[in-house]
C-alpha cells in the first residue's frame, strides 16, 4: 500500500488500556495494521514523582470531586506532542469535554485534514484550567451529556476521522456513500432471508435494477430525515431529484 503520510494519534489518559477498543478491532484496528494511523497512549501517572503516583487533588474553592493536576498532564502532553510531531506536519492538541465545540461530520472532516492529533481525555471533575489555556489548542464535545471521562469521546472522534482516511474503508464502501456525508439519515438496510416470519424485503431491493434501488434508497433517506431530523434537512440544499423524491414520499406518508 502506498502511504502518503501516517496520521499519528497520541492519547493522554489514565486508562490507556481502554484504547485497545479502537487499536485492536474493526476499521480503526485495520487502519493501524495497514499503517494508515498510529495510536500511542501516554499515562499522566508515568509523569508523577510521588509514590502514590498522584494525578488529582481537591479543587480550590471547595466543592465535590477532584481535579486533575496540571504538571503530570503538561508533561504527558509535551511528550505526546513530541512523538506526534516527529512525522512532520501540523499537530493539534484536543481536549474532549462537554464545554467543547459539538463534533459533527463537518468537524470530523476538518480534523481528518490535520496531520497529527493529540487527544487529552480527562477524568474526575475535570482538569486544571491552566492545562487548557496553555497546552490545548481546541476543545471538542461529542454531545450534551456528561461522561465518566473523555476516553470514549476520544475513541468516537478517532473512529469518525479514521473512516475518512483514503483507503481506510477498503473496497466495501466509500465514506461518500454514508448518508451523513450528504447530510441525510441513512436508508433502511435488509439482508437474507427474503421473508422472515412473513416480513418481506422491499421488492425493489430484489429487482437488480441499480438505478431504481439508488432512487428508492435516496427517497427513504429523505423521508426519514424529514420525519426524524427536520433540523438536518434545513441544512441541506436539495437538488431537483431530491426535492421531487421528498415531495413524493411525504405525499405517500400522508395517505
Ligand atoms: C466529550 C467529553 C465529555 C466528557 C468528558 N468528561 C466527562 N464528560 C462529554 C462529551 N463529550
Amino acid at each position: 500500500m502506498t502511504q502518503q503520510t501516517q496520521k499519528r494519534i497520541a492519547v493522554v489518559s489514565i486508562f490507556p488500556e481502554m484504547f485497545s477498543a479502537i487499536s485492536d478491532f474493526g476499521i480503526t484496528g485495520r487502519a493501524v495494521k495497514e499503517g494508515r494511523i498510529a495510536i500511542r497512549c501516554w499515562n499522566p501517572r508515568e509523569f508523577t514523582e510521588d509514590r502514590h503516583r498522584t494525578v488529582d487533588d481537591r479543587p480550590y474553592g471547595g466543592g465535590p470531586g477532584m481535579v486533575m493536576l496540571v504538571d503530570p498532564l503538561r508533561q504527558a502532553l509535551e511528550t505526546a506532542c513530541e512523538w506526534a510531531g516527529e512525522a512532520g506536519g501540523e499537530t493539534r492538541v484536543i481536549y474532549l469535554s462537554p464545554q467543547g465545540r459539538k463534533l459533527e461530520q463537518a468537524g470530523v472532516e476538518e480534523l481528518a485534514g490535520v496531520d497529527n492529533l493529540v487527544l487529552l481525555a480527562g477524568r474526575y471533575e475535570g482538569i486544571d484550567e491552566r492545562v487548557i489555556s496553555n497546552w490545548v489548542d481546541e476543545e471538542w464535545s461529542i454531545g450534551d451529556y456528561v461522561l465518566s471521562g473523555g476516553e470514549l469521546a476520544a475513541m468516537v472522534l478517532v473512529d469518525a476521522v479514521t473512516r475518512l482516511i483514503p483507503g481506510a474503508l477498503g473496497h466495501a464502501q466509500s465514506a461518500q456513500e454514508d448518508s451523513f456525508a450528504e447530510g441525510l439519515l441513512d436508508c433502511p438496510h435488509y439482508t437474507r432471508p427474503e421473508v422472515y416470519e412473513g416480513m418481506r424485503v422491499p421488492e425493489v431491493l430484489l429487482s437488480g435494477n441499480h438505478e431504481l434501488i439508488r432512487r428508492w434508497r435516496l427517497k427513504q433517506s429523505l423521508g426519514r430525515t424529514a420525519e426524524r431530523r427536520p433540523d438536518l434537512l434545513e441544512k441541506v440544499e436539495l437538488d431537483a431529484e431530491q426535492s421531487r423524491l421528498l415531495a413524493e414520499i411525504l405525499a405517500e406518508k400522508k395517505q
